[in-house]
């Protein structure tokens, strides 16, 4: 469904994205991982358009988007959401997640109608009401999310998600996901939330330094030295291995 190629990215003096290449097949949910400072956040601005890459491409459902703007990747079916939630705080729940629906909804009985739909799907049924600044953040991530399925989205970027709540709402916000996944969407998450990625992404891809280091299952990842080096430092694999056999 989504197919990146050699994507890079610098700034001044600074590659922060170097010839990234991944796939994210439709229906998947796909983790992107690595320290701070990796280039995850360059990558996904990259491809849902709030950058302009300086080589390489984005392919979404078999066609061109490299370069295009926010609006026209969303109006084909791509949207991201971002870490930090900033809803419209003076309107209500259902208000919010109607300048989604708003895309291709141009009347706003139908807008609100769509709403509230995707609202209640999302356990906002009793919240649609209130005003948006009321919500908590596990609340805010969830307007998030149906904000961004009303846009009519098919593939969804996650923004770190996870960040910021507690244990009880990772798992709610994890049941969540895979409900919208078994609705029939896809996902490219950023999570450093492990045990999220770990239950949720049949694939990950981890970045560090602007590079691609290493792609397969979240359960070998976690094992790969590399991986372990990039997190913890170089010497951390070798030194995890000592500690365990002592
Ligand atoms: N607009 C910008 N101008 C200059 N440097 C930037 C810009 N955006 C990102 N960078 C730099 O590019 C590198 C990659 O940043 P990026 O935000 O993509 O990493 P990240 O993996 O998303 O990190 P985090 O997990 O901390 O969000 C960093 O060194 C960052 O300081």
């Amino acid at each position: 469904m989504l197919e990146v190629r050699n994507l890079s990215k610098s700034f001044g003096g600074l590659q922060a994205v170097s010839d990234v290449s991944l796939d994210v097949p439709e229906g998947s949910i796909v983790g992107l991982l690595g320290p701070n400072g990796a280039g995850k956040t360059t990558c996904f601005t990259m491809i849902a358009g709030f950058t302009k890459p300086n080589a390489g491409s984005v392919t979404f459902e078999g066609k061109d988007i490299t370069g295009l703007p926010p609006h026209q990747i969303c109006a084909r079916g791509m949207i991201r959401t971002f870490q930090i939630v900033q809803p419209f705080a003076g309107l209500t729940v259902q208000e919010n997640i109607a300048v989604g629906a708003y895309l291709h909804h141009h009347e706003r009985q139908e807008a609100m109608a769509l709403a509230r739909d995707v609202g209640k799907r999302l356990g906002m049924g009793n919240m649609l009401d209130r005003p948006a600044s009321s919500l908590t953040i596990a609340g805010r991530k969830r307007l998030e999310l149906a904000r961004a399925l009303a846009t009519g989205a098919k593939l969804l970027l996650l923004d770190e998600v996870m960040a910021g709540l507690i244990p009880s709402e990772i798992n709610e916000i994890v049941g969540i996901i895979r409900q919208i996944r078994e609705e029939g969407h896809t996902f490219l998450m950023i999570e450093h939330v492990m045990q999220a990625v770990m239950s949720l992404a049949e694939t990950a891809y981890v970045l560090n330094q602007g590079k691609l280091i290493a792609h397969g299952p979240p359960r070998d990842l976690v094992k790969d030295a590399s991986v372990v080096e990039a997190y913890l430092g170089h010497g951390a694999a070798a030194r995890l291995q000592d500690e365990h056999h002592a």
